[in-house]
């Protein structure tokens, strides 16, 4: 740990706030803490915009929608559609919709806002104090030193976001597989492919590589989508075999052989109980090896704390930064004074999707924007409020608080049926020990789906708080199901009481109508 850097070091350069991380979150951090006159800097070590806008959200949802809009088309008699997709043009949609990953439009977003760009790896050498390299050793500084030394004069925020984790599986680097990067950026569809994990990764990608023409395989330690309700994995798990998806429940990948041709041999055991998490048979999962062109390892991300400097403050690198309620980061070591590093986003461990990550980019940005500069100026979004004293509890629900990570943040999984969840599952709820009541209802069965589709299927469920009698959660899955979440979202957050909910009337003839159909089969 460093003893006394501030001595030891003279910044090149000060700013008010300094953001580490120029994806979506750090963005948001350092557009809000500028609103009461700091200034701010923003360390980007790749591209503006992040993992989502370039490998992650963006081109993955872009690979999805041309299935899911041929899927669509096939359900209503009268619209011709050809059986294979013009990949060429799919893919060219995806490099339009990632700007051929260039950050040129993000940046000038940056600079318009007033915001120092900083491009390099920044690393954390001490209390506010930032150093920064350029990622790639041998690059062009364009006059610049080599080592930037920043300092922040009130508060650095942690915003790198997290990294693929690859599993220790004897052969599996050697076979030079795919991670989400490689899979979202394919130039070439593979003839095959071979994908390691059951979660979110996993199955887009299974549905976008079906979609695009390769032979797929799943290969799951659990059922699919284990965070979801299970009857939600079970209907992703389903539709990939209906994909012709070869979709392996209950093995684990004990070792990978490359071929001579570049491909791979996955040889696989059994996991757990012999009855898989897709509601199927008794029987063992098939365990015969798996042959593809191509291996993609989707098995969780991990925080990007490894080369961050967080051991200068007394944090383990590699471990998520453990934040309260205004993102303040927990856990300094002794001696090393607070108050002025704060998260947010992947890197926090909390949830890893891009909209909650904004949310508490936006929490933080209004607490360093009020906490170190003039809340009250012209135009800053917090006149009128006060944060809380550093590491006061905030007040749940105020500006200053991420209060909806914990029971109500929503996630879509845009598969095929899409899977669309917000706050509890059911054994989540029962687990927190509410008072559970579900209702379930079959989507098909309301009007607005039969006008859809000939063939619509889908199903969702409120998990409601039967002593409150409020929803804590809502899952949607089905065709679309990603836009009828949002007003169960606002149900969870707002806690409406059931009661209340009964005079929001949906419109006929729509899938929304299911709100109905709930409050019905609830007993009102
Ligand atoms: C394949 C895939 C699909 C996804 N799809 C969705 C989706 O549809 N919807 C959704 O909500 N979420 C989705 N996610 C999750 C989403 O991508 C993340 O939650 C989101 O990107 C997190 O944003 P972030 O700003 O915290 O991190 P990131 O987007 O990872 O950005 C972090 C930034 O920090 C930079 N950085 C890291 N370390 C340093 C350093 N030391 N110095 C300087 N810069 C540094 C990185 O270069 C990067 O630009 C998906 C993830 C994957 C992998
Ligand atoms: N639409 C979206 O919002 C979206 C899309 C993609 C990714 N993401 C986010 O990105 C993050 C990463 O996604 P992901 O799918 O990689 O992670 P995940 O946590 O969703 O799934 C990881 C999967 O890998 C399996 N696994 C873990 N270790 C393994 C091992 N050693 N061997 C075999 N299997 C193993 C797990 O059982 C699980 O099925 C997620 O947290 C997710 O929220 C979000």
């Amino acid at each position: 740990m460093t003893s006394d850097p501030q001595q030891e070091t003279t910044p090149d350069e000060t700013y008010d706030v300094i953001v580490i991380g120029g994806g979506p979150v750090g963005e948001n951090v350092a557009d809000r803490a500028g609103r009461t006159g700091l200034s701010v800097a923003l360390v980007e070590a790749e591209l503006v915009g992040g993992e989502c806008s370039y490998w992650a959200c963006i081109p993955s949802k872009t690979l999805l929608r041309p299935g899911a809009a041929r899927a669509e088309a096939r359900g209503v008699p009268g619209v011709g559609v050809d059986d294979a997709l013009d990949v060429p043009a799919v893919l060219a949609r995806r490099d339009a919709m990632v700007a051929d990953w260039d950050d040129a439009g993000q940046v000038s977003w940056v600079e318009g806002a007033g915001i120092a760009l900083v491009r390099g790896l920044g690393r954390i050498v001490g209390p506010r104090l930032v150093e920064v390299v350029p990622e790639d050793p041998d690059a062009d500084t364009d006059g610049l030193p080599r080592t930037r030394r920043l300092a922040a004069r009130h508060a650095v925020v942690v915003a790198t976001g997290s990294v693929p984790v690859l599993p220790d599986v004897p052969g599996l680097a050697d076979a030079n597989p795919w991670t989400s990067r490689e899979a979202t950026a394919v130039d070439d569809v593979p003839e095959s492919l071979a994908i390691v994990g059951g979660g979110v990764v996993a199955t887009e990608m299974a549905v976008a590589f079906a979609d695009l023409g390769a032979r797929v395989t799943v290969l799951s330690r659990g059922a699919l989508l284990g965070r979801t309700e299970p009857w939600a994995g079970d209907a992703v798990a389903a539709s990939l075999r209906d994909l012709g998806v070869d979709v392996r429940i209950g093995v684990g990948t004990e070792s990978v052989e490359t071929l001579p041709d570049g491909g791979a041999r996955l040889t696989l055991s059994a996991v757990g109980s012999p009855r898989g998490g897709d509601g199927g048979s008794d029987a063992w999962p098939d365990l015969s090896p798996v042959t593809a062109a191509r291996v993609l390892v989707a098995t969780g991300r991990a925080p990007r704390t490894q080369d961050l400097g967080v051991d200068a403050v007394g944090l383990v690198p590699g471990r998520a930064l453990d934040v309260d309620d205004t993102m303040l980061v927990q856990g300094l070591a002794p001696g090393v004074e607070g108050g002025w590093l704060y998260a947010a986003g992947d890197v926090t461990g909390r949830v890893a999707t891009t909209h909650q990550g904004k949310y508490q980019g936006r929490v933080v940005g209004d607490v360093v924007a009020a906490r170190f500069g003039d809340p009250d100026v012209d135009g800053a979004p917090t006149a009128g409020e006060r944060p809380p004293a550093v590491g006061a509890e905030p007040e749940p629900w105020s500006r200053f608080a991420a209060t909806a990570d914990g029971v109500a943040s929503p996630q879509v999984v845009f598969t095929r049926p899409e899977v669309a969840a917000v706050g509890h599952t059911e054994a989540s709820a029962r687990a927190a020990g509410i008072d559970v009541r579900v209702v379930r209802y079959a989507l098909a069965n309301v009007s607005g789906a039969a006008v859809r589709a000939e063939d619509y299927a889908g199903s969702a469920q409120l998990v409601v708080d039967a002593a409150r009698e409020v929803v804590v959660g809502a899952t949607f899955v089905g065709p679309d199901a990603a836009e009828m979440l949002h007003a169960a979202t606002i149900a969870v957050v707002g806690e409406v009481p059931l009661r209340r909910l009964w005079h929001a009337v949906p419109s006929y003839p729509t899938v929304s109508e299911v709100w109905l159909r709930f409050l019905e089969e609830y007993g009102l």
